[in-house]
């Protein structure tokens, strides 16, 4: 048994200019130095290797949310926003909101969203299209998801750029409150303002996911109390989540000719497509849990109410569980990647994101021959997101 005080330990920044541009490197030295490593800089635990991570992911008892999933300790520290009832919840607290939404945003549910969504898609790539060279981040992996995801919560026409700025500010919130916290904070009041204010049963469309919450309150199956803050959660989760995910998978297909050729002649593997560019590049990189007592990792003790960092974006490049990691490749199966969490309060929304990806991946495979990356991408930088600010790219159809 090794004790806390064998525990290796890095000076990594992960929240770091250098990590954040591109942390392959620091993910690869963080797994080889051991199952747990001590992030000196922030007093934290990090998990980098796929089995430890996905014992943390499945095990909530000992590794809670309820303390938050950031760098802040709720038990010491007050949060910025009241906590998520889904994601900052243990059960029981967290049981009724996660049942309420599972029902909600299950692919039965979504089944009447599919021929929209799939239309919706088609017109996006005509108009696209006529421009061939573009930034595909603002023209395809911005506007479908808010195009489509707005509408189907039920959330007025009023003021929804205040939806990435403020998913974005929440993602980078659950960092350190370094630089790219606090060069927002002066229009965080406003972009939260907002959201809190469509998350009101009076905001929202009759025919929507916010109008099914309430609902379900109606029903007891949840408090009125505790609808507004339901809906919170798709409009804080539902949203730069899908953005960087549908941009990771067209950077992935520029970046990789041959398996944009595979899904052409392939379109079933549109949705193993998304999957594994969401492993490939994991648009939510890492999240925290709270250890509730004493806990043995890979035989070192984490003491109760530590910090622990779990790099979900390394432990989906993970040699020791994945066949050459680091490449994108069609023939892979991808499932059991931790890039939509894993156990208790794996992604509620994945089957969302899986079909806004599927509705623009199969409309862009029927029209487009070839994606080229023109010019150079910029990444943009989020404490926890892996995202492009810009991939200019030419459609080449046929
Ligand atoms: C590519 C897109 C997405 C990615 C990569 C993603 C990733 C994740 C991850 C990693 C978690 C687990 C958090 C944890 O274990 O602490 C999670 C949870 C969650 N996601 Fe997603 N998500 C995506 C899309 C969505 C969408 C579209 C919605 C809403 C419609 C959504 C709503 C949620 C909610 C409410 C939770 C909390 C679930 C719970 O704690 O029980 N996500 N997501
Ligand atoms: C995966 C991210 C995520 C962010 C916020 C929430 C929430 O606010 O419930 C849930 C998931």
């Amino acid at each position: 048994m090794t004790d806390v005080a064998t525990v290796p330990t890095s000076d990594h920044d992960p929240f770091g200019p250098d990590a954040l541009e591109d942390p392959t490197r620091m993910h690869a030295q963080l797994r080889e130095a051991g199952p747990v490593v001590l992030l000196a800089r922030y007093g934290v635990y990090a998990m980098a290797r796929y089995e430890q991570v996905h014992a943390a992911l499945v095990d909530w008892q000992d590794f809670q949310s309820g303390a938050g999933v950031g760098l802040s300790n709720f038990r010491y520290e007050k949060p910025w926003r009241p906590p998520s009832l889904l994601l900052e919840a243990d059960p029981p607290r967290h049981d009724a909101p996660r049942r309420v939404l599972s029902g909600i945003l299950g692919p039965r549910a979504l089944r009447r969203l599919r021929d929209r969504w799939f239309a919706e898609a088609e017109a996006l790539v005509e108009e696209v299209l006529s421009t061939p060279e573009l930034d595909v981040v603002p023209a395809l992996a911005e506007a479908f998801p808010l195009r489509v995801f707005p509408d189907a919560v039920g959330v007025g026409e009023e003021g929804r750029e205040n939806l990435l700025p403020y998913g974005n500010f929440v993602f980078n919130a659950f960092g350190p409150p370094n630089s790219l916290v606090t060069e927002a904070m002066p229009d965080m009041p406003r972009w939260s303002e907002w959201v809190n204010a469509q998350c009101a049963r009076e905001a929202l469309s009759g025919d929507g996911f916010g109008a099914a919450i309430w609902a379900a309150a109606d029903r007891g199956e949840i408090t009125h109390d505790q609808a507004p803050l339901v809906v919170r959660s798709l409009l804080t989760a539902g949203v730069d989540t899908t953005v960087h995910g549908i941009a990771a998978m067209l950077y992935a297909f520029a970046t990789h000719p041959q398996q944009w050729r595979r899904v052409r002649e392939r379109p079933q593997l549109v949705r193993a497509a998304f999957d594994e560019a969401v492993r490939w590049q994991s648009p939510v990189q890492t999240f925290f849990r709270t250890a509730t007592t004493d806990t043995t990792i890979g035989g070192a003790v984490i003491p109760e109410g530590s910090k622990i960092l779990m790099f979900l974006g390394a432990a989906n490049r993970d040699p020791r569980h994945w066949t050459d990691p680091d490449t994108f490749d069609l023939e892979r199966d991808p499932s059991g990647h931790v890039g939509f969490g894993m156990g208790l309060h794996q992604c509620v929304g994945q089957h969302v994101a899986r079909l806004e990806a599927e509705a623009l991946l199969t409309a862009l495979v029927r029209r487009v021959e070839r994606l080229e990356l023109v010019g150079s991408p910029l990444r943009h930088h989020n404490n926890t997101l892996r995202a492009w600010a810009r991939l200019p790219m030419r459609l080449h159809t046929q």
